[in-house]
């Protein structure tokens, strides 16, 4: 072994020797200390001595190795219990599929209630994410997120033991008040808490728990769905534990300390840094915060109300554009409708049988849950900018995909060769059709067919029974029995032999929108504002969030009846392609980065696609400014024109 390897080894092993000795008495400050003074006198970056590394450098890197090692559990703690409110938010928008095909048949819903039931919750949502960054601003983060484990527990005994649909409704609107709440402040929380090189990981990890409240919510659904009576009022009524678990949790977890040192509360957030920094030394990171937040009111200046001072400030109005946008193109790449309808495009793929639809639903909640759990192991490693690009260029390409799949099996739709008069409405619309592919469109009808080896003979399109979508309102396909060996009903879907192309689309899909796109929004809404800014600027990014998840949701009948389905995903593939530019464009890399330091980003950023000359978005050396004038920005600030 080589002189020069084995100091490198006896180095590294006295480094950990001192990191050891640190982790056993966190209270002493000499550990720091020497550990700081072994690692600059050592040649432990060889490489890096022989270049022009200072002792500043090695000193900054150990203590950032150090720090990076010593992160204590109780940030977990933190994350996992605020985390709770994002399984409560994918719990209690996943289960409502599940609980709506039980509950129309036992309260004898109309589709206006059935509507009102699900829309009811994402529409307080939005008013309530709105209405969250002013209550974050005045009363803290730790009070809200108590506030929202109330309202999720209030709406989980109301839901469970509501006599009628009235009390549904409001029971309803009390849980989406809690998950707007709750969805603009968690990410907040644990952002302003979490160690910088941790940061991005854990809010990512409340992605996680929705789509793992999603997963968990599709499986109850499957469970409760065999109950005779009643199963929905279990399944509203779970979400009580979770809530419940939150609300005991918080009242044991501290204030964010960004938070508090705003407001002055000085030495109470000390105490808290302290705390959850596992009594590091906290000096630097208190007095880089407290720092910035006196230079940002300098900054952001003037009175009026917050967001006036952001859309006036270049760099938060920047920032806003670019978190709003990313929560739109999340919502505008159509994962809900895809998940929404996922059963039916598997059904479209082969699978007959009715009663695994709901099943099926699981497969892509868990699918989608599998995913985000990769994104979390990715933000830090690829960074926000590259798992975003990534994500939405395959999201637009999947969509692209699956948008073929559709036309495809359209094209080759099978014919309806029979058209019996309907004994059971005077209106004979679904008789009418000629093709499949316009009979499934009609919501009102289904296609009953015959199969005869691989090829679909007999076939007509029915008035669908409007209790259950699974069967017909009268006829061949009118109910189990009357289906004779070989007879199927298809709602919504045709049968053909292109599926697997749509099959495919829906994997992919998954697969690409799931890490990225899925999470990104999130992560990057929690860190791309100054502190002033950090509540009003979530708020309003959520709030475009559930706007636009409703108006995705509410419209994607109504376009697939004017543009079919494969036009429906042409078009969100579009949407997708123009989100790819927009991040391109406009996202700056924040991983590894202090959130002091992230403002920073948005000073001379210009939203203009490609105008970032770095991969990492950081460094734009030529920026248009009306049109004309080119500055060089950054690192050299010289005008040139
Ligand atoms: O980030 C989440 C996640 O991707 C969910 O699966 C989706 O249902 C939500 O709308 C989204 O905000």
């Amino acid at each position: 072994m080589s002189r020069k390897s084995s100091d490198h080894e006896y180095n590294l092993r006295s480094l950990s020797n001192l990191m050891g000795e640190r982790r056993k008495k966190p209270n002493d400050d000499t550990g720091e200390r020497s550990l700081i003074k072994a690692a600059s006198s050592s040649s432990i970056n060889s490489q890096a001595t022989a270049t022009a590394a200072s002792t500043g450098d090695l000193e900054r890197a150990a203590r950032k190795q150090f720090q990076e090692d010593v992160t204590p559990s109780f940030v977990y703690v933190l994350a996992g219990f605020s985390a709770l409110g994002g399984f409560l938010f994918g719990y209690d928008t996943g289960v409502v599929s599940g609980v709506m095909l039980l509950l129309k048949k036992e309260m004898n819903l109309s589709a206006l209630w059935q509507e009102l039931l699900v829309s009811s919750t994402v529409g307080a949502a939005a008013l309530s994410a709105l209405a969250g960054g002013v209550l974050n601003g005045f009363w803290g983060r730790r009070p809200c997120i108590l506030l929202a484990s109330f309202l999720f527990s209030v709406g989980a005994v109301m839901l469970s033991v509501a006599p009628s649909k009235e009390i549904l409704l409001v029971g309803r609107v009390v849980v989406g008040l809690g998950i707007g709440v709750a969805s603009m402040t968690v990410p907040v929380y644990i952002a302003e808490s979490a160690p910088t090189h941790l940061r991005g990981r854990l809010v990512t990890i409340n992605t996680l728990f929705i789509t793992g409240g999603q997963l968990f919510a599709s499986v109850i659904d499957g469970a409760f769905s065999y109950l005779p009576k009643d199963g929905w009022r279990y399944m509203l009524g779970l979400s009580l534990f979770p809530a419940v678990l939150q609300f005991f949790g918080f009242l044991f977890l501290p204030e964010s300390p960004r938070w508090l040192i705003q407001k002055g509360k000085t030495q109470k957030a000390r105490r808290v840094l302290s705390q959850i920094r596992g009594n590091q030394n906290i000096d630097e990171e208190y007095d880089s915060i407290k720092t910035s937040i006196e230079d940002e009111e300098k900054e952001s200046g003037g009175d009026g109300p917050v967001i006036w001072r952001m859309l006036t400030y270049p760099p938060t109005r920047r920032a806003l554009i670019v978190g709003c946008g990313l929560q739109m193109f999340q919502q505008l790449s159509g994962i809900n409708t895809v998940m929404y309808y996922s059963a039916t495009i598997l059904q479209m793929s082969g699978v007959k049988d009715d009663k695994m639809a709901i099943w099926l639903a699981a497969v892509t909640a868990f699918t989608n849950f599998t995913f985000t759990l990769l994104g979390v192991w990715l933000v830090e490693k690829v960074g926000r900018r590259k798992l975003s690009l990534g994500s939405i260029a395959g999201t637009a390409l999947s969509l692209f995909v699956l948008a073929v799949g559709f036309l495809v099996s359209a094209q080759h739709s099978p014919p309806i060769t029979l058209h019996p008069a309907d004994p059971s409405t005077l209106n004979n619309t679904c008789t009418t059709y000629g093709f499949c592919s316009d009979c499934m469109l009609n919501p009102d009808c289904g296609f009953c067919y015959l199969l005869n080896g691989s090829s679909v003979v007999d076939s007509s399109c029915d008035h669908v029974n409007k209790a259950s979508t699974g069967e017909a309102a009268w006829g061949r396909c009118s109910n189990e029995t009357a289906m004779a060996d070989g007879t199927f009903w298809a709602y919504n879907y045709c049968p053909t032999s292109y599926s697997w192309t749509v099959l495919m689309g829906l994997v992919m899909y998954l697969i690409f929108f799931a890490p990225g796109m899925g999470t990104m929004p999130w992560t990057v809404n929690s860190e791309i504002y100054p502190l002033w800014a950090r509540s009003t600027g979530n708020a309003c990014s959520s709030g475009v969030n559930w706007m636009f998840n409703v108006l995705v949701s509410l419209t994607f009948l109504h376009v697939t009846e004017y543009l079919t389905y494969y036009g429906a995903f042409f078009l969100y593939s579009g949407l997708a392609a123009l989100g790819f530019l927009f991040i391109y464009g406009c996202l700056p890399e924040t991983k590894g980065k202090k959130l002091e330091e992230i403002e920073s980003l948005f000073e001379n950023q210009l939203c203009t696609c490609g105008v970032s000359d770095s991969d990492e978005g950081r460094h734009v050396e030529y920026i248009r400014v009306k049109g004309s004038n080119y500055h060089l920005s950054d690192n050299d600030a010289s005008d040139v024109e």
